[in-house]
């Protein structure tokens, strides 16, 4: 569906050339959603806009849904535009109107006729939960409700791509939960390819099935996103997953807790695709002749798989805690040890 062949973009600026992505290759499948991250000036933006031609690359080639972006002007780019629809962060709705209004507008702009323009946009809104809200003026929404406009209106036009410009940043966590089930509602039922970017894990955790990692205009690291949160290769990719599986009060309970546990041993384990739903720790207190406290830990599920961490304090003789620790080196499980 999107294929990004040896991209480069480079802008001129006053103290010299910026390369702002540096020879990017991907390929995006069709009902994928797809997520890039990166710090702030790792070339999201600069990437992601290449992908419906509102910016040119300086080298490569780039082609989405059939058509080669990077090479097409005028009315193709336009008739390309209709089947690559964007959101954006802050949601850039016509303030002027409703909500009808806003959705319908690229319906005008294509000239469909006003009977299937109202039927469409009552169908949109259905389909983004925004019953009741027709007549509304954007001033007058939250900022989730904002989104779903934004959504419905990238859908107007029936597209086979969707593109995400940090489409959550603008919101609460819960919100942005919401927005992001309404996405992965849409790429289930409408089968529509999703390439989304962000700074934060938590939306790539969430929703995306792959996942790139970007830093200095470079991909540096792509795979599923099961997998990456597995094995993160690049520093900067241990870092994002970090940001979901180790927040910082968690680290503080553990130096905390390790200092209490006087016997035993503290372990972490780390849990990852079907690992995560099997009763290991049942298991454990039931082969071996310890107690096992549970500290802390946490299971998320992936699009392609759950992982987890889980802290557990094993105490009981020393032969026996080793035994149990060897019991669980046996499983597709990590295993390392904290203290003791
Ligand atoms: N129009 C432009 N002219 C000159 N430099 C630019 C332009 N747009 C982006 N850049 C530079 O290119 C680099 C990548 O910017 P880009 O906005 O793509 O990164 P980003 O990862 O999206 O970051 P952010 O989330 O802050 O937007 C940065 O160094 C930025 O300053």
């Amino acid at each position: 569906m999107i294929n990004i062949q040896k991209v480069k973009k480079i802008y001129p600026s006053k103290r010299g050339k910026v390369t702002a992505v540096d020879s990017v290759n991907l390929t995006i499948d069709k009902g994928e959603i797809f997520g890039v991250i990166g710090y702030s000036g790792a070339g999201k933006s600069t990437l992601i806009r290449m992908l419906n031609g509102l910016e040119i690359p300086s080298e490569g080639t780039v082609s989405v849904a059939g058509y080669e972006v990077s090479k097409i002007k005028g009315r193709k780019l336009r008739q390309a535009r209709q089947e690559i629809s964007m959101i954006f962060q802050h949601f850039n709705l016509l303030w002027s109107r409703t909500v009808k209004q806003n959705i319908s507008f690229p319906l005008e702009i294509a000239g469909v006729g006003k009977a299937e323009r109202d039927k469409k946009v009552l169908e949109l809104i259905k389909l983004v939960g925004l019953e009741g809200r027709e007549d509304a003026y954007p001033s007058q929404l939250s900022g989730g409700q904002k989104q779903r406009v934004g959504i419905a209106r990238a859908l107007a036009s029936d597209p086979k791509v969707l593109l995400c410009d940090e489409a959550t940043s603008a919101l609460d966590p819960q919100t942005t939960d919401a927005i992001l089930d309404l996405l992965v509602d849409i790429n289930k039922r409408l089968g529509l390819t999703i390439v989304l970017i962000t700074h934060e894990m938590h939306v790539i955790r969430k929703i995306c099935h792959r996942v790139a990692v970007m830093e200095g205009g470079r991909v540096v690291e792509t795979g599923p996103v099961i997998d990456v949160f597995k094995q993160p290769e690049q520093d900067i990719t241990k870092r994002f997953v970090q940001q979901v599986i180790e927040p910082d009060e968690a680290k503080d309970t553990i130096e905390h807790l390790v200092a209490n546990y006087k016997t035993g041993k503290i372990i972490m384990l780390g849990f990852v695709g079907e690992s995560a739903e099997k009763p290991i720790i049942t298991q454990l207190i039931r082969s071996f002749d310890i107690t096992v406290n549970i500290i802390q830990g946490k299971i998320s599920p992936t699009q392609n798989g759950s992982y987890g961490t889980l802290y557990v304090h094993l105490d009981g003789k020393g032969e026996e805690v080793d035994k149990a620790i060897q019991f669980l080196q046996s499983q597709e499980i990590s295993v390392e040890v904290i203290e003791g």
